[in-house]
């Protein structure tokens, strides 16, 4: 038996033989025709019988899985139809007299890189989209009968270097039972179809295509990111057992997904999703997320070579707002500094770039930056329910002095007669510990908190939350962070305000009970850890826990504080 670790893309247990997707070579080499028009013909005909398939693809996804997943080949269909792309290709063969192959190849890839260079999340979709449809008009060009995934009529895992999406649409859900792939990441096309079609996958594996052969008996664990190969009976059974008990909770948290979080005893709290991009909201909705409780804007300042313009961030909120429609989206704005670097910012090195300069502190310093991003907050926030949320707030005048650059900017766009809501929340994260203390004075002053307590941990326990040597002092469990988080509650309850948790200890199992005794109102946390949550608040009574965090808190080690919370879980 060999494992081959990869990234867990879709949650679930699959076992069956292996079906290894080989696509063939699509050849666009150039030759000389000598007549163009019989050329243009035998594109005519490529696009139309790509016309077709695509339609029918469309109509089986939108039977299957409803309209929004097959909003994605209604774009198909649009690039296949844009004249902007075919006339071109039309003129360079007569032009050139080039064959249709070396044509749409060079066409194509102008947009495609014109797309990719953009940069923006939506441009990077349509080079995607772009480079699915070349690929399919190049099969009907060259007659390539692959061996389609809809032909599959048994048990199977298909095993491929990546799966299109028009790949993973046509993946039959009777008979494909889950997938590997050597490239792509969580947020990759397949691993959200994948999520969507809810068939386990792992992607990522780098190599799993040269490492088992067609027909191999093959186990994909998409919750561990595990693929194992010609496993033995014994493992065969135990992971059977394993899928088993997943099914069994999935159907038991899927009756959720539409419901209100409520404790046993009826006390309602709010569960949303941290989110890094826009793309990440299909999976808030799939998990029933009530809310985007941090949305991390510093991925669009990364992974590229500039400063995002205020065009981009607009289009980037925008978005999000309107794809949460109406329900609540926590924007924070740029936490840059720590362990998240732009190289193009060009910042001196520090000694303690946790300590730095960075997050408010750099906006503040750096306005121009700063106000870029309020204003494209501002102009999209009449698109949803936005709220802004500055991070690393450590005195009182630094939350009145972004407040006061917020304000500046919005009055600027109002005499410019641009609309921006009236109902935006302003609130701040509370992550550094004196913030915490204060709590009582900010909470006159702020709409919300939203506990970090990535950050809070660190910095009350001197324990770089990056070091593995001190991660043993990093200790969410700790009472000393449970009163820090409890001091904040009770002082926003005072002033009448929410407070929620966006921290990773916001959706940890053993957190959860305690953070339910305290009072925490809005629980935000990764899109796949909701339902779970969901499931194990209903069958939590909140008076319980209320007396359960009470102990905690004068309990004097973490060990003890963990103690007693499996104590009632057993
Ligand atoms: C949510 C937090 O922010 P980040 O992990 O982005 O620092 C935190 O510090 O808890
Ligand atoms: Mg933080």
């Amino acid at each position: 038996m060999i494992k081959i670790n990869g990234i867990a893309a879709s949650a679930g247990i699959a076992i069956a033989r292996a079906f290894i997707l080989e696509h063939s070579e699509y050849s666009t080499q150039q030759r000389a025709i000598e007549n163009p028009e019989s050329e243009i013909t035998r594109l005519d005909a490529a696009l139309d019988q790509s016309r077709i398939e695509l339609e029918a693809i469309k109509s089986r996804t939108f039977k299957e899985l409803g309209e929004k997943k097959a909003e994605i080949f209604e774009s198909h269909l649009l690039i296949l139809n844009d004249p902007e792309l075919i006339n071109p290709i039309k003129d360079k063969i007569t032009e050139e007299s080039v064959n249709a192959e070396f044509a749409l190849h060079e066409i194509a890839s102008q947009f495609i890189e014109m797309f990719e260079n953009m940069k923006s999340a939506y441009l990077q979709e349509r080079a995607a989209d772009m480079r699915d449809v070349t690929k399919r008009i190049l099969k009907h060009l060259l007659g390539i009968t692959e061996l389609s995934l809809t032909e599959i009529s048994e048990e199977t895992i298909v095993i491929a270097e990546d799966l299109t999406p028009s790949d993973t649409a046509q993946l039959n859900r009777n008979y494909v039972k889950g997938f590997a792939t050597n490239t792509g990441g969580r947020t990759s096309h397949s691993a959200i179809m994948a999520r969507s079609l809810e068939i386990p996958a792992v992607v990522g594996t780098q190599n799993i295509t040269t490492q088992l052969k067609q027909g191999d008996i093959v186990i994909v664990d998409g919750l561990q990111g595990e693929v194992l190969v010609n496993p033995t009976e014994e493992t065969i059974a135990e992971y059977r057992s394993k899928q088993e008990q997943h099914n069994r909770q999935v159907a038991e948290w899927k009756k959720l997904r539409d419901q209100n979080t409520l404790s046993k005893d009826g006390m309602h709290v709010e569960l949303a999703a941290n989110i890094g991009t826009p793309g990440d909201v299909i999976g808030v909705l799939d998990n029933g997320g009530e809310g985007v409780g941090l949305y991390r804007t510093e991925f669009l300042y990364m992974g590229r070579d500039k400063l995002p313009s205020e065009e981009v961030q607009y289009n980037a909120y925008k978005a999000v707002l309107e794809k949460m429609e109406g329900k609540p989206v926590v924007v924070r704005t740029l936490d840059i500094g720590g362990d998240k670097e732009l190289p193009y910012m060009d910042l001196p090195k520090e000694m303690n770039p946790f300590l730095g300069f960075r997050a408010i502190r750099l906006c503040l310093d750096q306005q121009d930056i700063f106000r870029v991003q309020l204003r494209a907050l501002l102009r999209a926030s009449v698109y949803g329910n936005l709220r802004i949320m500055f991070p690393m707030i450590a005195t009182l005048n630094e939350f009145r002095e972004a407040k006061a650059v917020l304000l500046d900017e919005k009055e600027k766009l109002q005499a410019a007669n641009i609309a921006v809501s009236e109902d935006i929340q302003l609130g701040i994260m509370v992550e550094i510990p004196s913030t915490a203390v204060l709590a009582d004075q900010f909470a006159k002053e702020v709409d919300f908190f939203s506990i970090g307590t990535n950050d809070l941990i660190q910095y009350t326990m001197a324990a770089d939350r990056m070091n593995e040597r001190v991660s043993y002092l990093y200790q969410p469990y700790n009472p000393a962070i449970l009163r820090l988080v409890k001091m904040v509650i009770d002082a926003a309850h005072h002033e009448g305000r929410w407070v929620g948790m966006c921290g990773e200890m916001a959706g940890d199992a053993t957190a959860i009970p305690l953070l339910l005794g305290l009072g925490l109102d809005e629980f935000s946390m990764s899109a796949s850890s909701i339902l779970p949550a969901r499931s194990q608040i209903s069958k939590l009574n909140a008076s319980e826990m209320k007396e359960l965090a009470g102990k905690a808190l004068n309990l004097g080690t973490a060990e003890e504080v963990v103690a007693l919370v499996h104590a009632i879980q057993s």
